[in-house]
């Protein structure tokens, strides 16, 4: 079960499901009937993957009106006639990564049985954003043109496709099944929408949202004339009802209704693997910009007609195609409120809940707005229309604020601690509002425990942020970290507790000692001192090897004691904030307790880093782009016990470049330089060549 529903109870599933069939019903009515949607394409689709997350989780709570089952919108309130399809029109399963279009694929083989090398053929071509519409040919002749409607029944729009050049009214050539149903969209190129938008505008007209809606609602239209005198458009990609087949294949089929005299996407084309599928994917999405029309993915459909009888449908769609759809990288939504969470060292961070919206293919639901700052640059308030940026694997970001009406007032960055009541003050030249009741604020507490125990620091297995909370609700780590090592004392108490038995106790308890004696530069940085991270903290304990005398350092530093200063000072690395964060530290007195108390607890030995001799010993490093077996901290003392320096920044003085993807300007300053770039994979080999 997804992370996100491993909370949800099944009463609140149900809840949740019939909500979501309300909202997705009323906005399918706004699109599909009245060609004007409310919200965005990106907010509807985040409420369908979430009504199919929570049905894949209870599927006896699948609804009888559930979204899944049904296609477009009933039309029943439509001035159109009716006409019920003799094969009904279907929607398609969608996918944003490629992992999904190689699982389909899988799942097709499966289902059919294919050997992982027999051959599977696909037809591929962009998925244009118009709407669907069948045309009815009886002997060649054009007899019904109907709109998908919900899939069984859809309006009669004979009359209003009589205007539209591409739709033959009678087929080329002869020879012609007795009944052939030819399907497509109709749609609407980009210019023609700017230009009926524009023209709409002079007169007063109604004003479409996009393309798509501008092709419905033209096509939609009692009185044909009006259709008549707006530039439809339309290709085949498909078929319904048909006497005769006129092929064994997709593209055999697609070629023959060519020859009848309809368009077809310029882009169709066979394929015969998935990298191939890919491959045009990526093609597609580079002319893109450049077509006439709005296309919003690509469509595969396995190529052998005999496989797609096999394969049939599901719900909603067949199990013979797939719309790859291009990720939208921003999207519009609804800033719903604004949280403020305090951090470990106090610090208010702004925290935007956003209505769903599906960004760079995934769904969105809070975004950081980073700080007080930040907020007054973007304007945001509660209830704020907002663009959300999210490209690759970068955090999503709020990039726009829609709502641009000066009277609403600014939002109040709180001046108070919303956990613990204390003042919540910005320091001289800092943006970030600190809460100052230190560690009388149980969610800084909270956070510091979380961040000790975390994996870059102790690395406590199985003391996760719920028994934190716990213990922290049971008073048992009243006195900071110290008290992580007295947890035993209360063993009989935790045993019985809801969850915890004798044996996850004492696995608890075995994991705790097990940390008795603790690397000291993780110990130093799970101390959570301001600007000391994980790579200060062992570039400091090379130097002093032994807390105490690193304290003493930091203390006389801050006493004004040049020999001390200079001693930080000549660490590599070491900079003035990290000498004054230090001093500060151990200038509290509440700090010296924890310190003390959390040094009688635990005895970490002298540090020393072993370096072993490696290929890059004496040698410089710089890691960049993202890695993808480590982090970056753990490249990096990797590193170090090679015997290399890790480097922040290329230089003449950098020997090695580990670079993953993403990686940007320095890889460029590197081959400027002519220094050698090796890939995550060949560093893992220098790092396991040195033993
Ligand atoms: N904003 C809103 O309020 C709102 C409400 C409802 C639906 N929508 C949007 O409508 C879409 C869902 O509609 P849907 O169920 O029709 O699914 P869909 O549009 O994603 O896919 C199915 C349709 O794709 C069309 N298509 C285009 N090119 C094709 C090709 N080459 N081969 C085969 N079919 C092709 C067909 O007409 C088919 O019916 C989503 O994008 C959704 O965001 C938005
Ligand atoms: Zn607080």
């Amino acid at each position: 079960m997804p992370a996100d529903l491993a909370n949800l109870s099944e009463a609140e599933a149900a809840n949740e499901l019939m909500r979501l069939a309300k909202a997705i019903a009323h906005h399918n009515r706004l699109y599909h009937a009245k060609d004007a949607p409310e919200i965005t394409d990106q907010e509807f689709d985040a409420l369908v993957r979430r009504n199919a997350a929570i049905e894949a989780a209870y599927p006896h709570l699948v609804r009888a009106d559930s979204p899944s089952k049904g296609v477009g919108f009933e039309i029943s309130a439509s001035p159109l006639s009716k006409v019920t399809h003799e094969v009904r029109m279907m929607s398609l399963d969608n996918a944003f990564a490629a992992e999904e279009v190689e699982e389909w694929v899988a799942r097709v083989r499966r289902f059919l049985a294919l050997a992982e090398d027999a051959p599977l053929g696909f037809t591929a071509e962009d998925k244009i954003d118009g709407l669907s519409c069948s045309l009815r040919y009886e002997h060649g002749k054009l007899v019904q043109a109907a709109t998908r409607g919900d899939g069984q029944v859809g309006e009669n729009v004979t009359a209003n496709v009589q205007h539209i050049a591409d739709i033959p009214q009678q087929l080329h050539g002869s020879g012609h099944p007795d009944v052939f149903e030819v399907r497509g969209e109709v749609y609407m190129e980009k210019q023609a929408f700017t230009a009926l938008n524009a023209a709409q505008s002079e007169h007063g007209g109604k004003l479409f949202a996009n393309p798509r809606n501008a092709a419905a609602g033209s096509l939609r239209q009692k009185d044909a004339s009006v259709t008549a005198a707006r530039p439809l458009r339309f290709w085949a990609h498909g078929w319904g009802a048909a006497s005769a087949v006129p092929g064994d294949t997709q593209f055999e089929v697609m070629q023959q209704i060519s020859h009848w005299g309809f368009p077809l996407s310029r882009l169709f084309q066979r394929v015969e693997s998935v990298a191939g599928l890919l491959d045009h994917y990526r093609s597609i999405g580079e002319a893109r910009e450049g077509l006439p029309y709005e296309i919003d993915g690509v469509v595969y459909k396995v190529d052998r007609l005999d496989y797609q009888q096999r394969l049939g449908f599901v719900a909603k769609a067949p199990r013979w195609a797939l719309a790859h759809k291009f990720p939208a990288e921003r999207a519009e939504t609804t800033l719903e409120a604004i949280d403020i969470q305090v951090g470990r060292t106090g610090k208010l961070t702004p925290v935007g809940r956003l209505a769903p919206v599906l960004v760079g293919g995934v769904t969105v639901t809070n975004v950081t707005l980073h700080n007080r700052d930040e907020i007054a640059r973007l304007g945001v308030r509660p209830g704020d229309r907002i663009v959300v940026q999210r490209a690759g694997d970068v955090i999503p970001q709020v990039v726009d604020n829609l709502t641009r009406d000066a009277d609403r007032p600014a939002f109040e960055f709180p001046d108070h601690c919303p956990v613990c009541g204390s003042e919540a003050v910005a320091e001289e030249g800092e943006v970030d509002v600190r809460c100052q009741g230190g560690l009388i604020c149980h969610a800084q507490q909270f956070e510091r425990l979380r961040h000790f125990v975390s994996r870059g620091a102790l690395d406590i297995e199985g003391l996760g942020e719920k028994s934190i909370a716990e213990f922290m609700e049971l008073g048992w780590l009243a006195n900071g970290p110290g008290d992580i090592f007295r947890l035993h004392t209360h063993r009989d108490e935790l045993i019985g507790r809801d969850g915890w038995q004798e044996k996850s106790v004492d696995n608890l308890f075995a994991a705790i000692e097990a940390k008795r004696s603790p690397d000291a530069a993780r110990l130093l940085f799970g101390l959570g001192i301001r600007h000391v991270g994980a790579v200060t903290a062992r570039d400091l304990m090379k130097r002093f090897h032994e807390l105490p005398l690193l304290r003493e350092m930091a203390e006389q530093a801050r006493d004004g004691d040049e020999t001390a200063q200079n001693e930080l000072a000549s660490i590599d690395g070491i900079g003035p904030a990290v000498i004054e964060a230090l001093g500060d530290f151990f200038h509290e007195d509440h700090n010296k307790k924890v310190w003390d108390d959390l040094l009688s607890e635990v005895s970490p030995p002298p540090y020393v880093v072993e370096t072993q001799a490696s290929a890059v010993s004496g040698k410089t490093v710089v890691f960049t782009g993202k890695l993808e077996t480590m982090s970056r901290d753990e490249a990096k003392a990797q590193a170090e016990r090679l015997g290399a320096k890790s480097a922040g920044s290329v230089s003449a003085k950098t020997d090695l470049v580990v670079a993953g993807p993403g990686a940007g300007s320095k890889l460029k300053k590197a081959a400027e330089l002519g220094i050698e770039v090796i890939d995550e994979a060949a560093w893992a080999e220098i790092v396991a060549a040195a033993g």
